[in-house]
């Protein structure tokens, strides 16, 4: 089993650069689909294991892709599937978030149905009620959801019950390239929207209002792909801001954002830590004993569900009692039983945990229940007395560039322990995605080779039969191919 070794107890200092944006790149990796004409050249894509699937179920559909230096280059002029092959979307529920650019560019779309996961059971009713109300007829059956558009999509006024990042996101690449006005009401304001509707507006969509409650796309005909560069990622930075504050440390986080921060920010300053803005980033400073605060997550501007777990730590730590409120995940305190394993005295109540903070933490072995909380575990194994083992990390892979680099480079006595049987270098990495996505390509092109064999083994199958037989495995769109 694969392992991060932190030896506690070393203050961090120097300078960390964030990498791109994990949930503003996979939403924009998919928005590349709706491109008839042109390629999309993406920079600061992270190199994460999340932007390998959705590279992987890009190419699936048909797109062409290439990654270099941190840059990705789309082409998907020709689509040659609808569907998203389970294999990908069992892994990356984000891979759900091609449904809209699917209906719009095709107007069909096969999807696995993404499960819930450790945070919670993450429903997709709102993506559906939006899709239904611009005129798709849904089916779900056999662990798939199908969408079917009767001709283009029609644009409409859709309220969503819940914030939702990813409904918001999914409902706004739907429209871009449907007939007519849609507006999102009770739409989600997170900066990585915004960054979406930046690159949609860029390929030639009009996209209004992103950041506010109310989103208005008016519908084109084409989009072309343009090159464009991912904003900073606001829960990486906030990470290492935790880092630094947790070890008493001084740390420079290039590329943070203030702005994406704020509630993050706030809430530092309040327990004691001096954060400053500089011309390229924050400054984080923390050379007195922290006091504890009483934190709540809430969709953007409030304080992010994905900055919960690295915050307990730092309440861990602090003077006092802390009260942790998480209102958007029904199950996002799995960390806290790790915690207990390091001396953290934490006690849950539903959706709340208290903090009795200010006790000394212990090195042990601790497992990452998701992303988030791995990254937590480290966060609070940096200042544990001794020896800690976190495993579990494939869910930090997920969302961090290269996180036992980063912290080293700070002074952090931290290494990765690669088991034998998974032992995975970049090149290699890399290697995986390029025979993934050729694998992906090959598979689809195969299926319709066996189907063409097969038709044209028999005498009896005219052409048209055998037109029909291999479009029943490639697109059968309703609107606008290219
Ligand atoms: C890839 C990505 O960007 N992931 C982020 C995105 O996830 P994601 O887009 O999945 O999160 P949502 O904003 O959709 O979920 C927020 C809440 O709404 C509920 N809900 C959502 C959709 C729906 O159709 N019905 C419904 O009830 C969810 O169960 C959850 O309780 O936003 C979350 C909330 O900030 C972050 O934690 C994730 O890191
Ligand atoms: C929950 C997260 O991501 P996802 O929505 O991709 O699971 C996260 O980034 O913390």
């Amino acid at each position: 089993m694969s392992k991060i070794i932190v030896r506690g107890g070393q203050r961090l200092v120097g300078n960390v650069r964030v990498s791109g944006a994990k949930n503003a790149v996979l939403p924009i990796l998919a928005a590349a689909l709706l491109a008839q004409d042109g390629e999309s050249v993406i920079a600061d894509v992270p190199f994460l294991d999340d932007v390998n699937i959705i590279q992987q179920v890009l190419a699936a559909l048909g797109a062409s892709l290439s990654y270099e230096n941190e840059t990705m280059r789309i082409s998907a002029q020709q689509l040659s599937s609808y569907e998203a092959p389970y294999d990908l979307v069992r892994k990356m529920r984000a891979s759900f978030l091609v449904m809209g650019p699917l209906l719009a560019r095709l107007g069909c779309a096969r999807i696995s149905l993404p499960g819930g996961c450790a945070i919670g059971t993450r429903p997709i009713d709102q993506h559906l009620k939006g899709f239904e109300a611009m005129g798709a007829e849904i089916t779900l059956g056999h662990g798939f959801i199908e969408a079917r558009a009767n001709g283009r999509l029609k644009g409409a006024k859709i309220y969503l019950d819940v914030a939702s990042v990813g409904a918001t996101e999914n409902i706004m690449m739907a429209a871009a390239l449907a007939q007519g006005t849609t507006t999102i009401e009770n739409a989600a304001k997170e900066p990585e929207i915004v960054d979406l509707a930046n690159y949609l507006n860029a390929m030639g969509a009009i996209v209004r209002g992103a950041g506010t409650g109310v989103i208005r796309i008016e519908g084109v005909e084409r989009m072309t792909g343009v090159r464009h560069a991912v904003i900073p990622d606001r829960v990486e930075a906030g990470t290492y801001m935790i880092a630094a504050a947790i070890t008493g440390g001084d740390v420079h986080v290039e590329g943070a954002i203030a702005d994406h921060l704020a509630p993050v920010i706030s809430k530092m300053e309040e327990m004691g830590v001096e954060i400053t803005e500089t011309d390229t980033g924050l400054r984080v400073r923390a050379s007195k004993p922290l006091k504890g605060v009483d934190v709540k997550t809430l969709p953007y501007p409030g304080f992010p569900t994905d900055m919960q777990s690295q915050m307990m730590a730092l309440l861990m730590v602090s003077e006092g009692t802390s009260v942790v409120t998480e209102t958007v995940f029904e199950n996002r305190f799995m960390h806290v039983e790790e915690f207990m394993k390091m001396s953290g005295s934490i006690k849950v109540e539903g959706r709340t945990a208290i903090i009795n903070g200010g006790v000394p933490l212990v090195g042990a072995k601790v497992c990452a229940t998701d992303l988030r909380a791995g990254a937590a575990l480290v966060c609070a194994a940096l200042v544990a007395d001794g020896e800690t083992e976190v495993t579990g990390i494939h869910h930090v892979d997920r969302g961090y560039v290269d996180i036992t680099g980063k912290l080293a480079s700070l002074g952090a006595i931290i290494e990765r322990v690669e088991a034998a049987a998974d032992v995975v270098t970049a090149s290699e990495k890399l290697q995986t995605l390029a025979s993934g996505i050729e694998a992906a390509v090959s598979a689809v092109a195969a299926q319709a080779d066996t189907v063409l064999a097969a038709a044209l083994a028999s005498d009896s199958v005219s052409e048209k039969k055998r037109d029909k037989d291999v479009s029943r495995l490639k697109p059968q769109p309703t609107w606008a191919v290219t």
